[in-house]
């Protein structure tokens, strides 16, 4: 079947809904993915109002101006992407990544051993992270190398778990910072299950850690393979602040990007991408 496919891949009743989330996650397809989502036209450099630009911009301001520190960084649910550490790894020397897929993970290990056979080619955004540090473009392979150098492990990741990592994962203190991108929203069942997740990944920080989340906003669905249509909690700003604000943290900025009408290709139906920047204060 097509992406346009509308047959509903996930369909579950409330009291099953992690559950057949987790189901519905056994078809997703990480090469498809990344091509729905992160090559042209979707993501595209040269235009002005891409949010691929926006992205990582974001993401490189949070990690420079300042705040933010410490040894250990996880990425929560790092899916077979990566442009969401390439601004961590020059402050944070411990990078764990995390999928609670093995293709996924594998996907990681295939570019993190550098031996071929990845499905996604990361150099434009590699040289437009090097770009935002003032670096030449063609730094890109000594960024390639730091963030081999930094990734220090590919875990499996459960964020409906209280517990959503291994207990040795992380040093007895809590990790120093957390990325979470896309993840809560489209794993979540509802609107609560979205909010006790937050609070499950926020007790991984250590007191007065960040989080870095990046999300979708108004999306309903998306197509994590050809077929493969996954349901989204649909969040608006208040709600994704209102979710925070519950799960003990501290707003400290918030940005939204509303997507043009051309980006809205049929791969989902979000309407706005979230970046927001909050300390743990309840740990
Ligand atoms: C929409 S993808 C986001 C991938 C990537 N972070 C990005 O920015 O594109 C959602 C990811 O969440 C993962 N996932 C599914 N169920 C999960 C769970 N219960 N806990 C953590 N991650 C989960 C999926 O395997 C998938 O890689
Ligand atoms: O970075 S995005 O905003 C993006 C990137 C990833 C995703 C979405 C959006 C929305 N659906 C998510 C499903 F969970 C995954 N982007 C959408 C416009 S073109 C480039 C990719």
């Amino acid at each position: 079947r097509g992406i346009n496919d509308n047959e509903p891949s996930c369909a579950f009743s409330p009291d099953n809904g992690v559950a057949a989330m987790a189901a519905c996650y056994q078809r997703f397809d990480p090469a498809a993915y990344l091509q729905y989502n992160y090559t042209p036209p979707r993501a595209d450099f040269e235009r002005k109002d891409s949010i691929v630009p926006w992205k990582l911009a974001c993401l490189h301001r949070a990690f420079t101006e300042g705040d933010v520190s410490g040894e250990v960084l996880v990425d929560i649910g790092s899916g077979p992407t990566l442009y969401q550490v390439l601004s961590a790894c020059e402050v944070f020397n411990k990078v764990l990544l995390t999928d609670f897929l093995e293709v996924n993970r594998q996907e990681l290990r295939r570019w993190l051993q550098d031996e071929g056979g990845c499905n996604m080619d990361w150099t434009p955004y590699l040289q437009h992270v090097c770009k935002l540090e003032g670096r030449r473009p063609s730094a890109w392979m000594e960024k390639a190398a730091k963030l081999r150098q930094a990734i220090a492990d590919i875990l499996p990741v459960d964020v409906h778990s209280p517990q959503p990592l291994a207990p040795d994962a992380l040093p007895s203190g809590g990790a120093d910072c957390l990325v979470s991108c896309f993840c809560l929203e489209s794993v979540s069942p509802d609107l609560p299950a979205f909010t006790r997740a937050l609070g499950h990944i926020g007790r991984l920080l250590r007191p007065s850690g960040h989080l870095l989340l990046i999300g979708a906003l108004g999306e309903s669905y998306y197509f994590g393979g050809p077929g493969v249509k996954i349901p989204v909690v649909p969040l608006n700003e208040g709600q994704v602040c209102d979710s925070l604000k519950e799960s003990g943290f501290t707003l400290i900025r918030l940005e939204v990007y509303t997507l043009p009408q051309d980006m809205r290709v049929g791969v989902d139906d979000v309407t706005g991408v979230f970046f927001a920047k909050q300390r743990i204060t309840l740990n």
